[in-house]
């Protein structure tokens, strides 16, 4: 007699299993791409042993990012493209890990799972919406369902709603990864992710679980970004060229450092929502410093993305700590520099040095947590909320 239904049944084989193939998705604040990320894991809590099979990041086209860019971060917005992009996305980003099973020579058939983060389009949590009454609230697209059906492989997703059900701001999500990742005994580390928005990860030497502590920073490139777009027409500002040949305008730097965010004591959590062009373009008035030429403008939101983690660092990190950096940012030379210069005691490497493929880390911390969410136990590490996070797709 079967006592538990296929789908169940499957769940249950899956988590079963001695390990599983898994594949991470992530499609981050910068807009830049899909990054995907095929796993193997043995095991499931602190002692996961992981391995890196494959990993690609599709860029996205610029018809996609106009059309993302239409609902992301604004406060007002057509509903019927909210509601439009939310299925687009969740079939936009099956066919491309279709694409990338089949360019690797993996069949769906022996993936156990996907762990898709989605494209986040709102993050408010309280300390942004300052709404009386209303909870903290994040928002991700790109349906699951849509993932499960169209490749046929289990899917968890939206793996932020039970954060923040549970009194979380709904991220970072970090740290669970990166203490599997990153931690060694004896070492005082500091991992910090320069995507759209930077964060960091405390692992202390002693593995002190009260002490670990993951937040975000500030900005990573989503400023650099925005005025590289509008200013110069390019995406980003591939390696420090428009930053290389401005000046840091230390008055304007200091006004967009002038927010209570950077007050606020840790963790905490933020995002485009605030640092956009109008948050820029109040520090420049408040600053007088609106006429600059635009090439410092960059230099100067470089400046600003690097000493904001610089303060943060010497605000709250213990001497000696080794830092490892990642996410896109890590690959933007004018930022790292000034980093090193305002942290020089600070030893500062990326996370390969670590076995980490820097541009990789958060699509494998999402399989990370979707593998957990199949085969691990609420887990309390630092300041984490010791809760499984995510939701299944089945296939059929
Ligand atoms: N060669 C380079 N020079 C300068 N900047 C770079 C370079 N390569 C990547 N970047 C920056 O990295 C960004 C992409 O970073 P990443 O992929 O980590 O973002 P993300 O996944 O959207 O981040 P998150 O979700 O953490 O906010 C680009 O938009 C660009 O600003
Ligand atoms: C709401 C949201 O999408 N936040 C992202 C964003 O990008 C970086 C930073 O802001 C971080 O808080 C988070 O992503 C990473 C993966 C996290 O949750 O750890």
């Amino acid at each position: 007699m079967q006592l538990l239904n296929k789908n169940l049944q499957q769940l249950v084989d899956i988590a079963q299993k001695p390990s599983r193939l898994g594949i991470g998705l992530m499609s981050g604040t910068s807009l830049d791409g899909l990054d995907i990320a095929l796993c193997k894991f043995t095991g499931n809590g602190l002692e996961t042993q992981f391995e890196l099979l494959n990993f690609t990041t599709v860029p996205y086209g610029d018809k996609f990012k106009d059309e993302v860019r239409t609902v992301f971060s604004k406060k007002q917005v057509e509903l019927e493209k909210v509601c439009l992009l939310n299925a687009y996305i969740g079939s936009y980003h099956a066919g491309l890990v279709l694409e990338a099973l089949g360019n690797w020579k993996v069949a769906a058939t022996d993936v156990d799972f996907i762990a898709s983060h989605g494209q986040t389009i709102y993050h408010a949590p309280q300390r942004l919406h300052k709404q009386d009454g209303y909870p903290n609230a994040t928002l991700q697209i790109g349906d699951g369902d849509h993932l499960a059906i169209k490749t046929g492989i289990l899917t968890i997703s939206d793996f932020r709603q039970k954060h923040v059900a549970a009194g979380g701001e709904g991220a970072p999500l970090a740290l669970y990864g990166d203490v599997i990742l990153g931690s060694k005994p004896g070492e005082d580390r500091i991992l910090v992710n320069i995507g759209g928005i930077s964060n960091l990860t405390y692992l202390p030497a002693d593995g002190d679980s009260d002490r670990i502590l993951c937040s975000d920073i500030g900005p990573g490139n989503t400023l650099i970004d925005t005025f590289s777009r509008k200013f110069f027409n390019k995406a980003f500002d591939e390696d420090s060229a428009i930053a290389n040949s401005g000046t840091v305008n230390e008055a304007l730097l200091n006004s967009l450092l002038k927010h209570p965010f950077f007050q606020e004591t840790p963790p905490k959590t933020t995002g485009p929502e605030l640092f956009n062009e109008e948050y820029v373009r109040a520090a420049q008035e408040r600053s007088g410093t609106s006429h600059i030429a635009h090439e410092d403008v960059i230099s100067t939101l470089s400046a600003f993305t690097a000493k904001a983690i610089a303060d943060f660092t010497r605000a709250y990190m213990p001497k000696g700590a080794k830092m490892f950096v990642s996410g896109g940012g890590a690959k933007n030379p004018f930022v790292v520099d000034y980093l090193k210069k305002r942290l020089y005691r600070t030893e500062i490497n990326d996370t390969e040095s670590l076995g980490i493929n820097p541009d990789a880390k958060e699509a494998i911390l999402f399989a990370l947590l979707g593998n957990e969410a199949l085969a691990g136990e609420p887990l309390s590490v630092g300041n984490n909320l010791s809760v499984l996070l995510g939701k299944f797709s089945f296939a059929s």
